[in-house]
């Protein structure tokens, strides 16, 4: 017997949208753009041929549209994986969950999920202004400790090097996933490749240092010197590691963008941020458009 999902554990609007995206099974295109700023929304709708929705509660915005006749839904997730977890497992219930039976439906949807987003590098030779894809998202965050979540070869390959790097650091369980190999061959060849890492916060959990004293010495040097085969930890940002384990968990394919707007070993930070996103939606919308 089909298990039903009760109204505490799946809260649906009186209207019949979803609690926080406040969004209808048809308001979601099967390609679906995030970006961590609501206002970066327009930034990405703008360059659709037509916009046929727009929708939003809290930082939750979203605009559907067509791009050279692909169906592309661009919406905001806010700050952090906190917010991630909202997103997407309310994204997921769009195409996954009958609405009006509160049943997971016999045939499942997986989604293409593109972050784009702003981070910073620890690696000295990443000039600002790059366009970079996550292969992996290494999350610092405890979002995953509340999830039953399985790892490949790779992945406990690379997990168990980084826990051993980082074991003198007391109470930090990280967790690690791969970018969809697919949306990494198509949306992200052409840019920088690098292992993410999802701090939960902006400021010590990402190695800054304004007047609270930072608990992990050496932060940024910790993260920069670490190495498994050929992979090496380029940027910090506050999402992605989340996004990549989610969607593994729900069957959808991710891959995260990043702009780089600091470079964390030079102490610099990018003179125009607006441009740098700006060649990132364009580059990946190009890409989407050419994909199939
Ligand atoms: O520019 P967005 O997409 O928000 O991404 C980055 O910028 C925010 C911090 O300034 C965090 O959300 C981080 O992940
Ligand atoms: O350094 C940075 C820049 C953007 N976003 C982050 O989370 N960190």
């Amino acid at each position: 017997m089909e298990t039903k999902i009760s109204e505490a554990d799946l809260i649906i609007n009186q209207d019949g949208s979803i609690y926080h995206l406040n969004l209808f099974p048809e308001d979601l295109a099967s390609t679906v753009i995030t970006v961590g700023d609501p206002d970066r929304v327009s930034e990405v709708s703008k360059y659709f041929d037509s916009i046929e929705l727009k929708k939003g509660k809290r930082e939750f915005i979203t605009h559907t549209g067509y791009l050279d006749k692909k169906r592309i839904t661009v919406i905001s997730t806010g700050i952090g994986t906190d917010n991630i977890d909202i997103v997407f497992n309310e994204l997921d219930a769009l195409v996954n969950i009958d609405f009006e039976k509160r049943v997971v439906k016999k045939e499942l949807t997986s989604l293409d999920i593109i972050r784009i987003g702003t981070s910073g590098t620890i690696q000295p030779d990443i000039p600002m202004d790059t366009i970079l894809a996550s292969t992996f998202g290494l999350g610092l965050d405890s979002l995953m400790q509340y999830y039953i979540h399985e790892l490949s070869g790779d992945e406990h390959g690379i997990l168990d090097a980084f826990k051993s790097h980082f074991s003198h650091i007391k109470g930090i369980t990280p967790y690690l996933t791969a970018a969809s190999n697919i949306l990494l061959n198509t949306i992200g060849s052409d840019m920088e490749h690098g292992i993410t890492i999802t701090a939960p916060g902006f400021y010590a959990p990402q190695g800054r240092q304004v007047r609270a004293k930072n608990a992990i010495p050496d932060f940024i040097n910790l993260l920069n010197n670490f190495q498994h085969s050929n992979n090496r930890i380029t940027n910090l940002e506050m999402e992605t590691a989340g996004i990549y384990a989610l969607a593994k968990t729900l069957g959808h394919k991710a891959l995260s963008v990043n702009a780089i707007l600091a470079n964390r070993v030079n102490f610099e930070f990018s003179k125009n941020p607006g441009a740098v996103v700006d060649r990132a939606i364009k580059m990946v919308l190009e890409k989407i458009i050419k994909q199939k």
